[in-house]
């Protein structure tokens, strides 16, 4: 039943030994979760493996970011191919904490975006407006502006799953309503129309994230153009797995 929708729990530099995210992934392995949700968690870099080598099969591990060069004398970075041949299948680019504190440009994101599909990756593509960008009535043409970048340089979107997070609503309690969120995932949709392909339009899943609870999961996931969630604070609890279910719930 239902339409395939899509969770993604990003636990940030959250998680800082391997005793608690153990805990988190036997939380994981016992739920019992919807057959419609595909879940993807992104613990950080140092729990990579053992994630990936303790979660049951269904449940995917992803990058919390990816460098945009193969292989070479890049240090600190870890690249598509290193991520892919470690099992990890998908790799967040683009989260707003990463472009805000770390700088990283739209071009620098599209780039990312690109190295890490042709390294055989999926790719959460994360996007969305600071409050003053918004409150200037800016949010479509900040957030369709980011998503260009990467479309001037990417044809193929059947591996990017869109990621809507108003830098306003992360981490702060203050989740977007349903009518603020379904607005510019339709504005992303329609973006994706006329920018990508119909294809694109019709099969792209455009999650929402920002202060994602298993309260407002439920009313969120029956907006039309919302196919998912991106989930940070709230993914590292147990009640992770009823934000997974929200759509069935
Ligand atoms: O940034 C987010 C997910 O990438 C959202 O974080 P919170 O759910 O903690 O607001």
């Amino acid at each position: 039943m239902g339409r395939q929708f899509f969770i993604g729990g990003n636990f940030k530099m959250y998680v800082t030994s391997r005793a608690s995210i153990t805990e988190i992934i036997d939380n994981l392995n016992k739920a019992k979760i919807d057959e419609n949700a595909e879940v993807v968690i992104a613990p950080p870099s140092l729990y990579l493996l053992l994630a990936r080598e303790h979660l049951r099969k269904g449940i995917e591990v992803a990058a919390q970011n990816v460098f945009d060069k193969p292989n070479g004398a890049f240090t600190g970075e870890i690249s598509a191919q290193q991520l892919k041949e470690s099992g990890i299948t998908w790799t967040l680019v683009g989260h707003s904490e990463r472009r805000v504190i770390l700088q990283e440009d739209d071009a620098f994101v599209a780039s990312k975006t690109k190295a890490a599909l042709d390294g055989g990756l999926g790719v959460i593509l994360c996007c969305g407006e600071s409050l003053e960008q918004r409150e200037a009535g800016k949010t479509i043409e900040v957030v369709t502006n980011q998503l260009k970048a990467v479309a001037d340089k990417v044809k193929d979107w059947s591996k990017i799953v869109i990621a809507y997070e108003p830098i306003w609503a992360i981490g702060t309690g203050k989740v977007a309503t349903t009518e603020q969120a379904q607005e510019v995932h339709a504005a992303i949709r329609e973006w994706l129309k006329k920018d990508v392909s119909s294809e694109a339009a019709e099969k792209t899943r455009i999650l929402y994230g920002g202060s994602v609870t298993e309260k407002n999961s439920p009313e969120l996931a029956k907006q039309a153009d919302i196919d998912g969630f991106l989930v940070g604070g709230a993914s590292l609890k147990p009640a992770f797995v009823d934000i997974i279910n929200s759509n069935s719930a």
